[in-house]
């Protein structure tokens, strides 16, 4: 059976990724190159019924299996060769099957990880194509065959196509977008075609069709020799992965890729008798083979060659590592044997004669995980000395060189493992850490243990303490068992489980008490504009309408009747009626958040429309920022609110109250003549409150201080600070009811976190799995948390893996990364990020390779968008390079990550490494830390953990590189 894991992926880049990305090949065990020449073979077709209406001869014959003549006259014989011979020459009867038979070892090859790559090459209307097809069709079935064959081990093949069409590079399994995709030169990977999109095949039909889609987007057109000439070098890559089974103990993965080459004609114009659009394809064509000439001219000179020109074409920039590089390849050169084109025939023959000499190093690509890599290091170490401290007397004899080289490798090895202890003593010192840390907290809290926290929140693998080995490397086998693990065992507590859905429901309550509170004061705030203009009047009115909407659903979820717990009850009974009751009461939060939307929205309006606000920008924008600061200093889950909703909602239409702060600001460096209002402002709070007359006036009741002092001041002034502490009023309560959504929104997420771990308690009851007998008295307190440290480093590690995998955005995973690191707070954040990435990782494993449909307006999620998106992130990082970091600052990064500082694009080049491979902690703590700085994110700046989780999950958030998150609402589906 193939591998049934592979998901239907597209993803961009080429193979060589794969490798480079896990340990080189170069990892012990892996065989080393093997120089080989390229396997040239010699088809000759029948005379076609062209050159059978014209009479044309036979000009060619294959005189044994690897031998070919040309039926020359003698004078023909002394200027030019007639024989020729090659691995393999096929005569006109020979069916497609027997030349693949030359070749399939090279195909098959890429089973085993070794680079392959098949070419047909010849002129026009040769049978490149008609063999090629052949050719495919049969590597295809053998490939398939040899899986089947293989149980013991998992393979994955991927597709991609591209064609080079008068030097452009389109993309054939992607005509929208990849019409003229660009080579970048990574210094690891080699030429890299960008954005090339690239299949998972789920089977060989499936690949068949990909292949065919191929096929049918390629460049066509009639030229004199052949009706459907090809007018593009088509390459078709399968890339083949394959590792052992996990039971079977190892875990070594072979990775290859399988070029099918059909080059275009490679004929003079003048024999096509083309002319415009087929000239110009001539040109190029001509152009890409010229340099695919020279460059097997110069590789078969061999070592003394100097500068092979791959760069001068993207055919040779593409196929370099094939031609003298890592890979096995195999050339079929096709012929006519027509004698009208003998001397096209000759030119193959010469090419053909040339490649021959041409000298390969294929070697096996092979991925060894990290943690099999130590074990292999540590082992090796084990011998090495074991072999120093008892040495063979035949070894003596062994070159000293041998041994100087022995004592490297044993330095090198003692220096990782020197590391890995290190990493091992650094991760058990914030074990350590963080058990103080807990045992000082429940000193002082001595209610809310960090178990019970577990308890209530955790619903991943809990782990004794001793496990502690095991987790740390426990993150390489979560990819497939993850979902599985975290949903077959839970450590949540019924009677904990209803405690905080009670508390949910108070803090609903509370919500709901002060959306009503807030409600009231704009609804009376509203009444002081009732003199503004025909547009503010309207909105008034809907707006009250709204209010008297919200009260009446405030009303009717005051009805719903909170019952106590009833211990006497069964567990099952008294969750089920929970379930129940949350599931009756869904809709109460719902529109509480929907009615707020509302509100929010008339508020706007009508802040738009008071009198003043068009020459109010830049007030506004001191308004909105101290709005905003104001906002920030809230906690938008904090318990009571209540001390939030004075200082944001004070008595209407009072600017002694609400504006102060405004004032006092507006007033500093004014003449004191003037400045009345700061003066009232400072004498106390209890303020009459001034209306507007009919005429603009804003006079105030006689005898109170601010009366007294009104004939003495400027009454425009005073009218206009009263106008702008109302507006200031009405901009509070839309601040505040934006917090109130906020609040809304975390709720209803909290409520559905609560109702999942109530299902999943049911459902392992309904498994027989005892839920109390979870409870171990014997565990301690500290014993807890260490438990959630490890729980804790074990799920960053699986967050970290399903990143890379979901191509989660890199600004995301960086501020994620640095706001968690391990506090017991954190637990819901681990919790709640780990059933969004589970459900995506297996979103996208559903939908395979189909389109998803588009819900609503909303973009439709799949891998391919979350890559689209990743990349344009990586784009807009790169531009920040420039702006965030100095030139040295820059050259340091380049230097300390491989980038060339002469190299193309280094910006996109740098950016593009970052964030790539989850299973090295030092590289996830630096790209973080350069990503943080790039988008000006700091710890404890400008993202608090609480507005994190709601940045992704508000449905309004557009921007491209959120692309791919579902609010968690939808995510979870109740
Ligand atoms: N060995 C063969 N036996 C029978 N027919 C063949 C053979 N080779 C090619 N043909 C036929 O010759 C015609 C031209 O072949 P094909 O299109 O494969 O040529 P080509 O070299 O790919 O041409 P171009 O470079 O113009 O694309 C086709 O009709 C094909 O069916």
């Amino acid at each position: 059976m193939y591998n049934t894991n592979t998901m239907t992926v597209r993803t961009p880049g080429t193979p060589a990724s794969k490798i480079d990305r896990a340990t080189p090949a170069s990892t012990p065990g892996a065989p080393k190159a093997k120089e080989e020449k390229i396997v040239v073979t010699v088809r000759l077709r029948p005379l076609n019924k062209r050159e059978q209406a014209i009479k044309d001869q036979v000009a060619w014959e294959c005189i044994d299996d690897q031998t070919i003549i040309y039926k020359s006259t003698p004078q023909e014989r002394l200027i030019a060769p007639t024989t020729y011979t090659f691995d393999k020459v096929f005569a006109p009867s020979c069916l497609t099957e027997t030349v693949y038979e030359s070749v399939k070892n090279v195909a098959l090859s890429a089973l085993m990880g070794i680079n392959a790559t098949i070419f047909a090459y010849g002129q026009t209307s040769s049978g490149k194509t008609y063999t090629m097809r052949g050719i495919t069709e049969k590597a295809v079935n053998d490939i398939y065959e040899h899986i089947l064959n293989t149980p013991e081990r998992d393979f994955s093949i991927k597709i991609s196509g591209l064609e080079i069409y008068n030097e452009n590079v389109r993309d054939l399994l992607n005509l929208d977008t990849g019409r003229n995709l660009k080579l970048l030169d990574d210094p690891e990977k080699g030429t890299v075609v960008e954005k090339l999109v690239e299949e998972a095949a789920e089977n060989d039909k499936h690949l068949r069709h990909l292949i065919s889609i191929c096929e049918a987007q390629r460049q066509v057109g009639e030229t004199a020799l052949n009706d459907t000439s090809s007018r593009s070098h088509q390459i078709i890559r399968l890339t083949i992965e394959s590792s052992l089974r996990e039971n079977s103990g190892c875990v070594r993965s072979f990775v290859a890729s399988l070029n099918f080459v059909d080059l275009a004609g490679s004929e003079r114009a003048s024999q096509t008798h083309t002319d415009g659009a087929r000239l110009r394809e001539g040109c190029h064509i001509n152009l890409s083979l010229m340099t695919l000439t020279t460059v097997i001219r110069k590789l078969s000179v061999g070592k003394r060659s100097g500068h092979i020109p791959y760069r001068d074409s993207k055919l040779t920039r593409i196929l370099q590592h094939s031609l003298g590089g890592n890979a096995r390849t195999a050339i079929i050169c096709t012929l006519s044997p027509a004698t009208s084109h003998v001397e096209q025939s000759r030119n193959t023959l010469s090419f053909a004669t040339r490649a021959k000499e041409v000298t390969n190093n294929a070697q096996v690509n092979m991925i060894v995980s990290d943690k099999q890599l130590v074990k292999h290091l540590q082992k090796e170490v084990a011998r090495l000395e074991a072999e120093l401290r008892t040495p063979d007397p035949s070894a003596r004899i062994g070159s000293e060189v041998e041994s100087k080289e022995k004592d490297l490798r044993i330095q090198q090895m003692e220096l990782e493992i020197e590391e890995l202890r290190r990493q091992r003593d650094l991760a058990q010192s914030q074990v350590e850490e963080m058990r103080k840390k807990m045992l000082e907290q429940q000193a002082s809290n001595p209610f809310e243990s960090p178990k019970q926290v577990k308890k209530c929140l955790s619903f991943s693998v809990s782990l004794s303490p001793n496990n502690e080995g095991k987790a740390l490397v426990r993150g390489d086998r979560t990819r497939n068992t993850m979902g599985r693990q975290t949903m077959r065992q839970s450590s949540t507590a019924p009677f904990t489980l209803m405690h905080e859905i009670r508390k949910l429901e108070q803090l609903q309550e509370q919500l709901g008490e002060e959306a009503k509170h807030a409600l009231e004061v704009l609804q009376k705030e509203v009444a002081c504009h009732r003199q503004g203009n025909q547009d503010a009047a309207e909105t008034i009115a809907k707006l009250q309408a709204e209010i008297r909407d919200m009260c009446s659903v405030r009303n009717a979820s005051e009805d719903v009747v909170v019952r106590d717990v009833d211990p006497n009850r069964s567990v099952g009974a008294n969750l089920k009626e929970e379930i129940t009751r949350l599931h009756s009461q869904g809709s109460t939060i719902a529109n509480l958040e929907e009615q707020l939307e509302n509100v929010q929205k008339s508020i706007d309006k009508l802040v738009l429309s008071l009198p003043s606000n068009n020459d109010q920008s830049n007030n506004e924008e001191n308004l909105k920022s101290k709005t905003h600061s104001r906002k920030k200093k809230m906690l938008p889950l904090g318990s009571s609110n209540s001390a939030n909703i004075q200082n944001l909602i004070r008595s209407p239409c009072t600017p002694l109250s609400s504006s102060r702060k405004v004032l006092d600001a507006e007033s500093e460096n004014k003449d004191p003549e003037n400045d009345i209002m700061s003066s009232d402002t400072r004498q106390g709070s209890e303020k009459p409150t001034p209306t507007k007359s009919e005429d603009g006036e804003v006079s105030s009741r006689e005898g109170t201080p601010c009366y007294q002092r009104s004939s003495s001041v400027n009454m425009r002034k005073m009218q206009k600070m009263f106008q702008n502490a109302a507006e200031e009023n009405v901009r509070s309560i839309r601040a505040y009811v934006t917090e109130l959504k906020e609040r809304v929104a975390k709720l209803q997420y909290q409520k559905q976190l609560l109702v999942c771990q109530v299902l999943e308690l049911e459902a392992n009851e309904a498994a027989g799995y005892d839920i109390e007998d979870d409870e171990n008295p014997s565990e301690t307190q500290e014993e807890a948390a260490v438990s959630w440290h490890l729980t804790f480093l074990e799920q960053r590690q699986q967050i970290i893996e399903l990143w890379d995998i979901c191509q989660v955005s890199i600004i995301h995973r960086t501020q994620f990364y640095l706001l968690f690191k391990g506090d017991t707070a954190d637990q819901i954040y681990m919790e709640v990020e780990l059933r969004r990435l589970t459900w995506l990782h297996q979103h996208f494993a559903e939908l395979g390779n189909a389109s998803p449909a588009p819900q609503g307006d909303k973009p439709p999620i799949s891998l391919s968008s979350s890559i689209r998106a990743l990349k344009r992130e990586r784009e807009f990082l790169a531009k920040r390079l420039i702006t965030r970091l100095s030139a040295e600052e820059r050259d340091a990064l380049y230097i300390k990550w491989n980038v060339p500082l002469e190299g193309k694009h280094r910006k996109l080049q740098f950016v593009n490494k970052l964030w790539t491979n989850p299973h090295d902690t030092k590289h996830i703590q630096e790209s973080a830390e350069i990503v943080a700085k790039l988008v000006g994110f700091c710890e404890g700046g400008n993202v608090s953990k609480e507005m994190f989780e709601l940045n992704f999950a508000l449905p309004s958030d557009k921007r491209p590189w959120y692309i791919g998150w579902e609010p968690i609402s939808n995510l979870i589906q109740l």
